[in-house]
């Protein structure tokens, strides 16, 4: 379970409020008019085809990105006015790619740099407690001080999932969680989530394949060209998939080619073949005490 929080009470329903929102990245319109509401609770996949604008928006509620126009509310503050955004009660685990290369650190030390949001320069008196109590909800207790370069990509993503946690988060935001992480990994992640989906953490999280997460998704929001063209029921498993040994969804049919008339829930997948996987650094972050910028 999760320490108590303080303040819950004086959050409004909605956890996280896009209005309107437009991005634009390197004189391009990326985002499109795109509104978005994700209740105190629900657990969302963000779904799309590569270069959708799923990152670019993810980017955004967490204030790395500003909006050409429109609004972003989270927990009730303007993020647009960063210091009136309470980041400490938010959780932002970025693509793992970027977000651990070159980090010298030792596994322990990643997760301790969680508990710095924006404006704190120095960890809570629970901290380490937080820090412990995060390790071991992603079975990396016995981990904890090796150096994070020494693990297998799954791990790496479990100690980027390790310091978001650190923060007790009310709201979780991942992106590409399963990218490149094995089966097992994968199962390890699930079950943390749905752990957290238990404690009453609202998750908006960007996904390829729902694979074992599908039990726990409640909407699926799915982009297209940055704009919003799917808003409500999660996808269904695909024919054959929606058992034991089959870990994740995808397309089977040959079709692989993006549908100028996507539009379902299940569209998505379309656009994703085997091994087509996105690269590049346009998610990378710094661990900084300055949010997550
Ligand atoms: N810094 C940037 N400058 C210019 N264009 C950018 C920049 N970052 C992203 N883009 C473009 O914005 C579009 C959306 O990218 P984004 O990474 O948000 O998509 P995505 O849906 O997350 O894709 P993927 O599934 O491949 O990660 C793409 O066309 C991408 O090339």
């Amino acid at each position: 379970m999760s320490a108590p929080r303080t303040g819950v009470e004086e959050t409004p329903a909605a956890v996280v409020d896009v209005r309107g929102l437009s991005v634009d990245l390197g004189g391009s319109r990326i985002l499109r008019e795109v509104d978005l509401t994700v209740a105190r609770g629900e657990f969302v996949a963000l779904l799309g085809a590569n270069g959708s604008g799923k990152s670019t928006l993810v980017r955004t509620l967490v204030g790395v990105l500003p909006p050409a126009a429109g609004t972003v509310t989270m927990l009730g503050a303007d993020v647009t006015r960063r210091a009136g955004v309470p980041w400490g009660r938010i959780g932002y685990v970025p693509q793992r790619s970027t977000a651990t290369a070159g980090v010298p650190a030792t596994v322990v030390e990643v997760v301790r740099s969680g508990l710095l949001a924006a404006g704190r320069l120095r960890p809570p008196r629970d901290g380490e407690a937080r820090v412990r109590r995060a390790l071991a909800r992603v079975d990396l207790a016995d981990r904890a001080d090796r150096a994070v370069a020494e693990l297998s990509g799954g791990q790496q993503q479990r100690v980027l999932i390790a310091r978001a946690l650190a923060r007790d988060p009310e709201l979780l935001l991942l992106d590409e969680p399963l990218a490149g992480v094995d089966a097992a990994n994968q199962e390890s992640f699930a079950r943390t989530m749905a752990g957290l989906r238990d404690d009453g953490v609202t998750v908006l999280v960007v996904l390829h394949e729902t694979g074992p997460l599908a039990p726990l998704i409640t909407r699926a929001v799915v982009l297209r060209h940055g704009a919003v063209v799917h808003d409500g029921e999660p996808p269904r498993p695909a024919p054959g998939h929606d058992h034991d040994d089959h870990d994740h969804q995808h397309p089977h049919d040959g079709d692989h080619l993006e549908r100028d008339d996507a539009r379902g829930p299940d569209d998505w997948r379309r656009g994703y073949p085997h091994g087509d996987r996105p690269t590049g650094d346009r998610s990378a972050i710094r661990i900084s005490p300055g949010g997550f910028a």
